[in-house]
């Protein structure tokens, strides 16, 4: 499901597997154990870190398992819920975080991407898809909250949700979602080193990077907590 790999201050978190990587409770599950364990090691040694989060295979997530969730509305209800959950675990996490996708994210594993600090995406593979328009479901209003957290323009917002466009890492940058594009798996996921490496030399205090992104984060994290979003079964 997934694993970590420590590099120097450096937390790798890796999606595996040979599937989709669809966002099912045991999936969240998973990567929410990953993160605890990363929080826990970063406070017990008080160094600095950072998250890289990355993917094996063609996606970094193909989103929502909705063949999982189909069957019945609590179980949408439970999957919405988890993945709150693991969002906010992201939030919150002290540290700063880095998605290196380098494959599909669709609606719900966009969100998990766009959740993350920085978003540096691989050029010749993947897209990113807020896939909702086409496949006849209702658009969580938490996920547009992080997308208006993340995305500086209405205009990019009103695309990306009703045209439901396929995303390369290069119309990512252009419009303002990805923060770098790069040749391959290998050259991304070194550029988030890179970038990672960068972010840990300031030496910050990671509870309060964790209060101000928080701050910035603000209508986000009020969107994560209440049962609107339940009830919409926006997810
Ligand atoms: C009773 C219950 C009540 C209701 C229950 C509700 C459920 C929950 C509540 C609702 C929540 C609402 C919010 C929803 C959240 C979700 O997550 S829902 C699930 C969403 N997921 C999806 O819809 C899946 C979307 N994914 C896809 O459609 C495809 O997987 C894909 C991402 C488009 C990828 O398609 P695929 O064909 O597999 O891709 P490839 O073969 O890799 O590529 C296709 C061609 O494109 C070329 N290509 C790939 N990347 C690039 C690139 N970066 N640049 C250029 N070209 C690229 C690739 O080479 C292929 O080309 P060809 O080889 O020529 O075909």
């Amino acid at each position: 499901m997934c694993t970590v790999e420590k590099r120097g201050d450096l937390f790798i978190l890796t999606i595996t597997g040979d599937d989709q990587h669809r966002l099912n409770p045991t999936r969240i599950d998973s990567i929410r154990d990953a993160l605890a364990r990363v929080k826990s090691e970063s406070e017990s040694t008080s160094r600095p870190s950072a998250l890289i989060t990355t993917a094996r295979g063609k996606f970094f997530s193909n989103g929502y398992d909705l063949d999982w969730a189909l069957s019945d509305p609590i179980r949408a209800k439970l999957m919405s819920r988890k993945l709150r959950l693991l969002i906010s675990d992201l939030i919150s996490l002290p540290m700063p975080t880095i998605a290196a996708v380098t494959g599909h994210a669709a609606a719900s594993g966009f969100i998990l991407a766009l959740s993350h600090d920085y978003l540096l995406m691989r050029r010749d593979r993947g897209f990113l898809y807020m896939s909702e328009l086409d496949i006849r479901l209702k658009i969580s209003s938490w996920f547009v909250q992080i997308m208006k957290c993340k995305i500086a323009s209405p205009k990019v917002w009103r695309d990306v949700v009703l045209k439901a466009p396929k995303i390369t890492a290069e119309m990512g940058v252009d419009w303002g979602i990805v923060d770098s594009a790069h040749g391959s798996v290998e050259e991304t996921v070194e550029a988030a080193v890179k970038l990672g490496v960068e972010l840990v030399k300031r030496k910050w205090d990671g509870i309060i990077y964790a209060e101000n992104r928080m701050t910035v984060l603000a209508n986000v994290v009020a969107g994560l907590g209440s049962d609107e979003t339940v009830g919409d079964f926006g997810g």
